[in-house]
């Protein structure tokens, strides 16, 4: 499958090319050439499958390898998790189900495609033959950023580098990536929000003086966020998986449609469910569900698309983002790929921090597209209640989609299956959530995460328990325009 930018149809790349470049040499985003159909036959067939082999099967539509290579690949990416079905759902109403995908070793959703980019790149470093190593940049709200240390620790031929915002992550996001181990890894703070992050690493991107001075100490530049379509694409099989387990348990009829409900921030998951459905797989509505940070929620609603507002800091800091990359990609299809007026859009909202669509297009979007958004006050209180009437612990993300869920349903009365995704383990935002369930404010992490087990009885994950004595390895704090200076210094 190649892949198209969204700023020049005519620019296109190999799959594995795609994921070695992350972007595309004109800014723009790769997405590919067309939409690959998956019949009712092979859903059915995923249905019975381990998710290692679903992963393989649903890649190799994307990613022209050889299928055992792919599926040795998917499965050493999925064999390290703590669930044997990687990506379990959980059953909380008649017909309302919760997607797990926080089963990997960093806690959080991104593992599901960061266990496996590294694997992708690697295949795509053999294949381009060049002599540069690859020196991944990774902005990051708290997830992104361990996932994508743990995903690339160690592995050859490559480096990376990932900045947070200072102030802008829980504390155990923090910890996961200040004690992050490898030779081949690095972590800096920005002072600034992840907008400033993000806006920065892609302003390495453009530079060409910094593209020339890595390239003379060996290294070419990718991405680990969701910008890369290697990201997106391992996003996309969960959604598939999750459908034709459903459909195997006798709870959804096949060809039945469901709605998908994403906490959403830099628009790559729910996207990802989006390119499932052009894939075939019946779904009604995708649920766009928000913070406090209600960019997109003003967005689907008015066809404007405005930055220049207040910024947030709310306990669900991986969506505290107002700068969301992947719209760009959906923008793409609902324009019926019209790649220069993409180009336009992205230039204004780059000069003037905002946009505004045809309404023609807005129409299009809230045929396929619902959202809303939940602050705090309400995302706790949903933690809470969830807690209470079924004995579910969630996280503040998953209770944002919830919440906005729940809102759906009691707006529009539609009763189809739905499907909530759970993004993050409740233990990474532990003193939020020991407050929401018991009113107890703990401020130390670790006794804040003592006490949630106690009170609930899971277990806690080795993973945070670990942080508490590991040595803290990265200090640096940058301003958001000095993130060259130690790019280049880190090498
Ligand atoms: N929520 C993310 C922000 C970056 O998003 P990505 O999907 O593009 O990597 C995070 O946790 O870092």
């Amino acid at each position: 499958m190649r892949l198209v930018s969204t700023r020049n149809a005519g620019n296109t790349v190999g799959a594995l090319e795609g994921v070695l470049k992350g972007i595309a040499d004109d800014g723009g985003l790769f997405v590919p050439e067309t939409f690959p159909q998956i019949s009712r036959e092979c859903i059915e067939e995923i249905g019975g499958m381990t998710y290692a082999q679903a992963a393989a099967r649903v890649l190799g539509f994307y990613f022209e390898m050889d299928p055992e290579e792919l599926l040795a690949m998917t499965t050493a990416a999925y064999e390290n998790f703590d669930d044997a079905r990687v990506t379990p759902m959980k059953k909380l109403g008649k017909r309302e189900f919760v997607l797990e995908l926080f089963h990997g070793p960093t806690l959080a959703f991104k593992d599901m495609a960061l266990q496996l980019l590294p694997r992708l790149m690697g295949a795509a470093l053999a294949e381009n033959g060049g002599k540069e190593d690859v020196l991944i940049l990774t902005a990051t709200s708290g997830d992104t950023g361990k996932a994508a240390l743990e995903g690339f620790k160690d592995v050859p031929r490559t480096k990376i580098a990932v900045f947070y915002p200072e102030e802008g992550v829980s504390s155990m996001q923090k910890l996961q990536m200040v004690t992050q181990g490898g030779e081949n890894t690095y972590v800096c703070a920005v002072r600034g929000n992840f907008d400033d992050a993000q806006t920065g690493v892609k302003q390495v991107f453009a530079d060409p003086q910094m593209a020339e001075k890595v390239r003379e100490k060996g290294y070419v530049f990718s991405s680990a966020n969701s910008i890369n379509f290697g990201r997106l694409a391992p996003q996309i099989v969960y959604y598939i998986y999750a459908y034709a387990r459903l459909v195997r348990a006798g709870e959804v009829r096949m060809g039945d449609e469901v709605n998908i409900t994403v906490p959403t921030g830099n628009f790559g998951n729910i996207l990802a469910a989006y390119y499932a459905k052009r894939m075939g797989l019946p779904v009604a509505k995708l649920i766009c569900a928000s913070n406090k940070n209600n960019v997109l929620t003003d967005f689907f609603d008015s066809g404007r698309y405005v930055t220049n507002r207040m910024f947030f800091k709310t306990m669900s800091p991986s969506m505290d983002i107002l700068i969301s990359s992947n719209l760009e990609r959906l923008l793409f299809e609902v324009t019926e790929r019209n790649a220069k007026y993409i180009e336009e859009l992205m230039q204004t909202l780059k000069n003037e921090g905002q946009y505004s669509m045809d309404g023609s297009y807005q129409r299009l979007m809230a045929e396929e597209f619902y959202a809303d958004f939940a602050d705090d006050v309400r995302t706790m209180r949903t933690i809470r209640r969830i807690y209470k009437n079924y004995g579910y612990l969630m996280d503040p993300h998953t209770a944002v989609a919830q919440t906005v869920y729940e809102d759906y349903m009691t707006r529009t009365g539609d009763r189809k299956p739905s499907i909530t995704v759970s993004t993050a383990s409740p233990f990474k935002f532990v003193q939020d959530v020991l407050f929401a369930v018991n009113g107890e404010r703990i401020e130390d992490p670790f006794d804040a995460a003592i006490k949630l087990s106690a009170v609930t009885g899971i277990p806690l994950p080795a993973q945070i328990a670990s942080l508490k004595d590991a040595p803290v390895r990265f200090a640096d704090c940058v301003d958001k325009d000095g993130l060259s200076d130690v790019i280049l210094h880190m090498l």
